[in-house]
């Protein structure tokens, strides 16, 4: 009903309201009786304005026009598809040529028999019979006269057909003899293609199409209705199109894209749990079949995309990286391709990262991905640390200036001790940056700018691959929790970027002060809801981020947060042994040509053994020697255990006794081969034992 229609005034609530007040007493006093609720002003659709400003806006450019790697793929796809055929049928010219001379006089005389169907008007003839059959003498009559006119006139045109035919020859015969070729040619062309049979075409077929069915809104419902959810079946059997659609259907990179409106009170979170039934009912690959919600809109409504082929299967583009000589960490690199094929890029700087998923699923390959791009830029730095020392990160040693894998405690402690390092080098950083004046560095934090200018400032990229044995370790644990926490907290202005890997996310093995502070997070599939949450942040199971949904064939296929306003389904670029190489050794030659190879400190490559170099230091220097020589020190380790120390230098013991906190200062003595005094780099006694008691009493603290 209209408003204005002056047939029905609007309804005057208030007056109906006091009438009624007034037979029953209701009290309208309405601090203590029911109010009218539904009022008309709540009842107004909202104005035209208010509701375009929420409306979602449609891109102008679609997405694989605004991607300069996405138009660079689709071009080159295009230029490949096209020279694929090309070159398909160029070489089968020949046989297609065969083809139609044997075709050719099928064609002709099909030709011929067509011409004088149509000149005698043949097809008529069947009817003319039957009206001779039944005796339809008017019929008949009226039947032949439109054939006499017909044919008459078809007679005239086939006279001048066959005069224009016969000059046509007369010429040929005349002129050049190419005419005559280029005549036949065209004759043989038409007449063979007129020849072909119906079931076989003349081409060859160059690309095999997958058929697949189109999605229709019919196959939404079914599907939805056999996922037992009981609010969507309910909503159906009261109302057939209790599902609604509030945009068409459309095809969406590879696949196709449904938006749907699911019945009130069911949520995009309880169709994704049944991902699997989905699948059943859409009757397609589970890899094809990937439902996301948007919850800015309402939590029912769904997005449904299903592929043309599962994600894990099909090709997905090379690393864009591949061929890059260096690259800049400042940039958003590639890390993987969503299920339509588009590029995911994740930023490195002022963030962490997160990776967290059952094992064997692709983390020590997504954590290769930052990894790389930090090594193929000169001037950033990279720490390595794999504490299951299965080797996944080996390749990339020689570009890391600290790098540690094993899973004894040995590597434990040298992740404790990289980890208290990024605290005095978080430390170091903020007093650089504290000194700079406000114009070069107004924000207080390390820019691009800042990090290529600046000595001390670069980008330091920090991987700790399987960190929950760095995180539950009985002995370096806590300390090694804590320190993370607090880095995780100052770094990211800093420059520092700690990428975090880990195959058991739960509050003994990932603090939750480092989880809750990561900013881009990356999970591949987890078991159960903990899990999930604890990478991808608390609430996430429950708004509908499921990382459980991923199966068995979903390597490397992960949902990523962070890194983009929404969440999204990363699968990421997956690199093989030789490729990792490759791409090394190209950031070798790149860090040897700018100069920053040989910032590696000569403890990075040292063979030491953490647990008894202190002991064995202290055992080498006698009670009564204050202070002690590093050479004299390097000679006497070699001696105590050759095998061991044998090859060891001043520089790389001094290395290794750095994360204790043992300094090296300058110590008087005199050299036993000279006899001459000389101030030389020397450590002292007691800062040796008292590292040594130190560890004892965190070793003796733990064990209690
Ligand atoms: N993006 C990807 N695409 C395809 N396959 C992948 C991808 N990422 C990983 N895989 C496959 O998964 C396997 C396991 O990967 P990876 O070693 O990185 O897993 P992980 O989670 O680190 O395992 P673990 O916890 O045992 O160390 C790889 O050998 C590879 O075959």
């Amino acid at each position: 009903m209209h408003s204005e229609d002056p047939q029905h005034p609007p309804i005057d609530w208030q007056r109906h309201e006091e009438e009624l007040a007034d037979v029953v007493q209701l009290p309208l006093d309405d601090t203590d009786g029911p109010v009218l609720v539904d009022t008309p002003a709540a009842q107004e659709k909202p104005r035209f304005g208010a509701t375009m400003r929420r409306g979602e806006r449609r891109p102008v450019v679609p997405s694989w026009l605004r991607s300069r790697a996405e138009l660079a793929y689709t071009l080159r796809w295009s230029a490949g598809y096209v020279g694929h055929v090309a070159a398909y049928h160029a070489l089968r010219l020949p046989k297609y040529a065969l083809k139609l001379v044997f075709r050719a006089p099928v064609g002709l005389v099909k030709a011929i028999g067509g011409f004088f169907r149509w000149l005698f008007d043949l097809e008529g003839e069947a009817v003319r019979q039957a009206t001779v059959r039944t005796e339809d003498a008017e019929a008949y009559l009226k039947l032949s006269r439109q054939r006499d006119r017909r044919v008459r006139w078809r007679g005239i045109v086939a006279v001048f057909v066959l005069l224009a035919l016969l000059i046509g020859a007369g010429a040929l015969a005349v002129g050049p003899q190419w005419w005559t070729w280029a005549v036949s040619t065209v004759a043989v062309i038409v007449f063979g293609v007129a020849g072909a049979p119906a079931d076989r075409p003349l081409l060859d077929t160059a690309v095999v199409r997958p058929r697949v069915a189109a999605l229709t809104s019919d196959i939404v419902v079914r599907a939805l209705s056999v996922l037992g959810v009981a609010g969507i079946n309910q909503a159906i059997a009261k109302h057939p199109k209790a599902i609604g659609f509030p945009a068409p259907i459309t095809r969406d990179g590879p696949g196709w894209r449904a938006d749907v409106d699911l019945p009130l009170g069911v949520t995009v979170g309880e169709v994704m749990d049944r991902r699997d039934k989905l699948a059943s009912g859409l009757g397609r690959p589970l890899g094809c079949v990937w439902p996301e919600g948007n919850a800015d809109i309402s939590p029912s409504r769904l997005v449904l995309w299903v592929g043309d082929e599962p994600m894990a299967a099909s090709r997905q583009p090379g690393w864009p990286l591949l061929k890059a000589a260096t690259v800049d960490v400042a940039k958003p690199f590639p890390f993987g391709t969503d299920p339509r094929g588009r590029l995911v890029h994740i930023e490195l700087p002022y963030t962490n990262v997160l990776i967290g998923s059952i094992p064997g699923y692709g983390k020590t390959a997504a954590v290769q991905l930052p990894m790389l791009v930090a090594a193929l830029d000169p001037h950033a730095e990279v720490w390595g640390y794999d504490f299951k020392g299965t080797g996944g990160l080996d390749p990339l040693a020689k570009v890391c200036t600290r790098y540690a894998s094993g899973m004894d405690d040995d590597t434990a402690e040298a992740g404790l001790m990289a980890l208290r390092e990024l605290r005095a080098e978080c430390q170091r950083r903020a007093a650089i940056i504290k000194r700079l004046p406000k114009d070069v560095c107004p924000d207080n934090k390390v820019t691009p700018e800042l990090a290529r200018r600046i000595k001390g400032l670069h980008w330091l990229v920090a991987v700790f691959d399987e960190c929950q044995d760095l995180f539950a370790n009985a002995e370096f644990g806590k300390e090694a929790g804590e320190l993370a926490e607090k880095i995780i907290k100052l770094a990211r202005a800093l420059g520092i970027i700690l990428v975090l890997a880990t195959q058991r996310p739960d509050a003994k093995s990932l603090p939750t002060g480092v989880s809750a502070n990561v900013g881009t997070r990356f999970c591949l599939r987890v078991m159960g809801q903990l899990e999930n949450d604890m990478v991808l942040g608390t609430s996430s199971y429950r708004n509908g981020l499921r990382a459980t949904m991923f199966t068995k064939k979903d390597k490397g296929v992960g949902y990523l947060v962070g890194a983009a306003d929404e969440a999204q389904i990363v699968r990421t670029f997956y690199l093989d042994g030789p490729t990792v190489e490759q791409l090394v050794a190209r950031a070798v030659a790149a860090r040897q040509a700018a100069g920053t190879l040989t910032e590696r400190p000569a403890e990075a490559t040292t063979t030491v053994r953490r647990e008894t170099l202190l002991e064995d230091t202290l055992a080498v220097i006698r009670a009564d020697e204050p202070k002690v020589w590093m050479e004299t020190l390097v000679a006497r380790l070699a001696g105590l255990r050759p095998d061991m120390y044998g090859d060891l230098t001043r520089e790389q013991l001094g290395a290794a006794l750095k994360p204790y906190g043992i300094t090296t200062t300058q110590v008087w003595g005199t050299d036993p081969d000279t006899g001459k005094s000389a101030n030389r780099r020397g450590v002292e006694r007691s800062a040796i034992s008292d590292a040594v008691a130190e560890r004892n009493r965190r070793r003796g603290g733990q064990a209690a």
